[in-house]
C-alpha cells in the first residue's frame, strides 16, 4: 500500500520524506505541474516547484511541442520513455490522443532502432529506481520465483499483473537476434495494451529472458548489457524456458502470457507445448495470423465486389516461411474452410510457400523444418523454382504476402508482374520495421498503376496519385489491432486457455469492425484513432467465443448478451483521468 495520507486534512504528512521519495520514484504518483496546491501542501512540497497548477491538457500540449521539436525518432523515443517513468498519466494521455503520431515512435519502426541501441540508451530511459521491465535468466526455480516477486512497478503496492509479454530476444522484428536489447519489444507491446485496450499500466509485465545471444557484434560491443555467451542448445533451452514459465505461473497463475519475437525454430514448439497448459498465445504466429486474415477478408470482399473475383479463385504466395508466414497461412486456410466451405486439402492447395531456398516442395532435397512440411507442395513434378518472378509465373497468384525480412524483395519487376496478373493485385509487404519491408506503398502504387490492394507491417506515408488530388491511404497489417483485444478479452473471460476459436473470432470481428466510411474509402483496417473501440469489439468476440466453447471461467460473463459483454469489456478499460494514482487521491 502507498503511505497513508489523511484525506480529510491538508496537514503535511507525518513522513514527508517517504512521500517525496515515492513521487520522485514513481511516474504513477507524480502529476508534475498538474498537482493541486492543496496536495502540494499536504505532501510538504512547498517551494519545490513553480506555483502554476496546470491541466493535463496543457501539460500535453507542452510535451507535444517539445516532442515535435526533437530531430530524430530515437530522441523522441527516449523523451517518451522518460516521460513514461516520470508521469504515467501524461504519457498515456498523449499516446491515446495522438496514437497515429506516437505509435511509430513507441512501436514499429522506432522501437526497432531503440532495440538495436538499447544497451547504449538504457541507462537514460528510466527514472532512477523505476523498473521498466523484468530481466530473467537461467536460475534455480526458487530464485526465479523470488526475482519475479521482486518486480514491483509501484513501490509498496501489491503487483497483480494481468498480462506479461515475454521475449528471449532471438528474433526481434526483422532485425534478428538482439539478445537482451529485445526488452524494448515487450515494453512497446504493453504500452499498446494500455493505450489500445485499456489494460491498467500497473498490471503489465514486460519480460526478457536473457540466455545469451548469437549476435557476435553485440557480444563484442563493450556497452552490450546482456549475457555475453552463445545461446544454449535445445536440450538446455527447453528446460530453462519450462522453469521460467512454471515460476511465472506459480507466482501469477491468472496472468495471460504473450510470447513475442522468439525465433521460429522455437516459437511453434513452445506454443504447442504451452497453449493448453497456461493462458498464453504467440503473437507472431496467432496475432499476426488473425490480423492478416482480417485484412485478407476485406480484400477478398473488395475484389469480389469491384472485379467479380470469386473468393475460391484466390491463389496465395507467401514469401517467408517463418512463424509469421506459416501462422498467417494457417489462419487464412481456416477461413477458406469455414467461410468458403473448401475441404482442408482444397484450401491448403491454394497456398504456395517460399523460403530462402525457393518454393517449398517435398522433393527439394533438403530437410524441411517441421513447421514447413504441411504446406510443402507435392505437385511440382520434380521442378524446383527458386526465383520469385518464376514462382509468380508458375502460380499466377492473386495475393503476394511478404514475411521474409528481405527489404526490396518485391521489386518493380515483381510488382509489375502482380499488376499484369490481376486487375487489383493484393500485395502485403508485412516485414518490420520499415527498413525490412519487401516494398513501400509508393513503389507498390507506381508499379501497379495505382491498382494495388496494400497493407504493410509498418505504416507507410499516404500516396498522392500524380496529376490528381486523390490521396490513397495504405493499410497497416500489424498485430497491434489484435493482441490488445485478445489480451483484454482473456482478462475479462478468464478462459482456461486461449483457443484457436478465440483467435479466429478476433480476426473476423476485426474485419467486421470497419465503419461504412472506412469501407467506402477502400480501407482494409479501421483507423488507429478508433483503436479502443475496435479492441473492445475484438475483446467481446473473444469473450463470446470462450463462453461458447465452455472455457470461460469468469462467472460474471456467463449468460450475458452481446451488448452486456461489450459494456463489461468497456468497463474494464483503464484511463488516465479515472485513475487516482496512489498518493494523488488526497
Ligand atoms: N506485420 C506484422 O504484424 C508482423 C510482421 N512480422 C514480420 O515478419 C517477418 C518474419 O518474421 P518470422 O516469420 O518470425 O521470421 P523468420 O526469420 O522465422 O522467417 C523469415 C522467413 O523468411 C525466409 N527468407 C529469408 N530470406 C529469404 C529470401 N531471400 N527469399 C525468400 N524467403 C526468405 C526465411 O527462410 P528460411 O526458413 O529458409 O530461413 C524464413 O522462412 C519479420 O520481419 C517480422 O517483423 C512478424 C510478426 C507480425
Ligand atoms: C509486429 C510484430 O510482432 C513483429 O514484427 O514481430
Ligand atoms: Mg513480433
Amino acid at each position: 500500500m502507498a503511505p497513508t495520507i489523511d484525506s480529510s486534512s491538508t496537514t503535511p504528512s507525518s513522513n514527508p520524506k517517504s512521500t517525496r521519495e515515492q513521487i520522485a520514484h514513481s511516474g504513477y504518483d507524480n502529476e508534475g505541474t498538474a498537482m493541486t496546491t492543496e496536495k502540494r501542501q499536504a505532501l510538504n512540497l512547498n517551494g519545490l516547484g513553480p506555483v502554476a497548477v496546470e491541466t493535463l491538457d496543457k501539460q500535453k500540449r507542452r510535451a507535444m511541442r517539445l516532442l515535435r521539436s526533437k530531430q530524430s525518432m530515437l530522441e523522441k523515443y527516449i523523451f517518451l520513455a522518460q516521460l513514461r517513468t516520470t508521469n504515467i498519466r501524461l504519457f498515456y494521455r498523449i499516446v491515446m490522443d495522438e496514437l497515429p503520431e506516437i505509435a511509430p515512435i513507441i512501436y514499429t519502426p522506432t522501437v526497432g532502432t531503440a532495440c538495436m541501441e538499447y544497451s547504449n540508451i538504457y541507462p537514460y530511459l528510466a527514472a532512477p529506481g523505476v523498473p521498466d521491465g523484468l530481466f530473467l535468466t537461467d536460475d534455480s526455480f526458487d530464485n526465479l520465483v523470488a526475482t519475479i516477486k521482486n518486480y514491483q512497478p509501484v513501490a509498496g503496492e501489491d503487483f497483480q499483473p494481468d498480462i506479461a509479454v515475454i521475449t528471449d530476444g532471438s528474433r526481434i522484428l526483422g532485425l534478428g537476434d538482439l539478445g537482451v536489447n529485445g526488452i524494448g519489444i515487450p515494453i512497446g507491446k504493453l504500452q499498446l495494451y494500455v493505450a489500445g485496450a485499456g489494460i491498467d499500466p500497473r498490471k503489465t509485465l514486460p519480460i526478457v529472458l536473457d540466455l545469451g545471444t548469437n549476435n557476435d557484434k553485440f557480444r563484442q560491443d563493450e556497452f552490450y548489457l546482456g549475457l555475453r555467451q552463445p545461446r544454449p542448445a535445445d536440450d538446455q533451452f527447453y528446460p530453462v524456458v519450462d522453469k521460467v514459465l512454471s515460476a511465472l505461473h506459480t507466482v501469477y497463475p491468472q496472468m495471460v502470457i504473450q510470447f513475442e519475437d522468439w525465433s521460429s525454430e522455437h516459437a511453434f514448439g513452445l506454443l504447442e507445448k504451452y497453449q493448453n497448459k497456461i493462458v498464453c498465445f504467440n503473437d507472431d504466429i496467432q496475432g499476426t495470423g488473425a490480423v492478416i486474415l482480417s485484412g485478407i477478408i476485406n480484400a477478398i470482399r473488395k475484389v469480389e465486389k469491384d472485379d467479380g473475383v470469386s473468393p475460391k479463385d484466390h491463389r496465395v504466395v507467401f514469401y517467408g516461411a517463418g512463424s509469421a508466414g506459416i501462422g498467417v497461412a494457417h489462419q487464412i486456410q481456416e477461413y477458406f474452410q469455414i467461410e468458403l466451405g473448401l475441404s482442408e486439402d482444397e484450401a491448403k492447395r491454394l497456398f504456395w510457400i517460399v523460403d530462402s531456398k525457393g518454393l517449398v516442395t517435398l522433393d527439394r532435397g533438403d530437410k524441411l523444418a517441421k513447421h514447413k512440411v504441411y504446406y510443402a507442395r507435392d505437385d511440382n513434378h520434380g521442378q524446383q523454382t527458386k526465383e520469385l518472378l518464376d514462382i509468380l509465373d508458375y502460380v499466377k497468384p492473386t495475393m503476394l504476402i511478404g514475411l521474409s525480412s528481405q527489404p526490396g524483395a518485391f521489386n518493380a519487376q515483381i510488382l509489375r508482374r502482380m499488376g499484369e496478373l490481376n486487375k487489383s493485385p493484393v500485395v502485403f509487404p508485412l516485414s518490420n520495421p520499415a527498413t525490412q519491408a519487401e516494398c513501400s506503398f509508393e513503389q507498390a502504387m507506381i508499379n501497379t498503376d495505382n491498382r494495388v490492394i496494400f497493407a504493410s507491417g509498418t505504416a507507410f506515408p499516404n500516396f498522392k496519385i500524380p496529376g490528381t488530388n486523390e490521396v490513397k491511404v495504405p493499410g497497416q497489417g500489424n498485430n497491434m489491432y489484435i493482441f490488445p483485444g485478445v489480451g483484454l478479452g482473456s482478462r475479462v473471460a478468464r478462459p482456461t486457455s486461449i483457443s484457436g476459436g478465440m483467435i479466429y473470432a478476433s480476426a473476423v470481428a476485426l474485419a467486421d469492425s470497419l465503419t461504412a466510411d472506412e469501407l467506402a474509402q477502400g480501407w482494409l483496417y479501421p483507423s488507429l484513432t478508433r483503436i479502443r473501440e475496435v479492441s473492445a469489439i475484438v475483446a467481446t468476440a473473444v469473450v463470446e467465443k470462450a463462453i461458447e466453447e465452455g472455457i470461460a471461467q469468469a462467472a460474471e460473463v456467463k449468460g450475458k448478451s452481446h451488448d452486456e459483454l461489450l459494456a463489461a469489456v468497456n468497463e474494464h478499460m483503464w484511463s488516465p483521468e479515472s485513475d487516482t494514482f496512489g498518493v494523488s487521491h488526497i
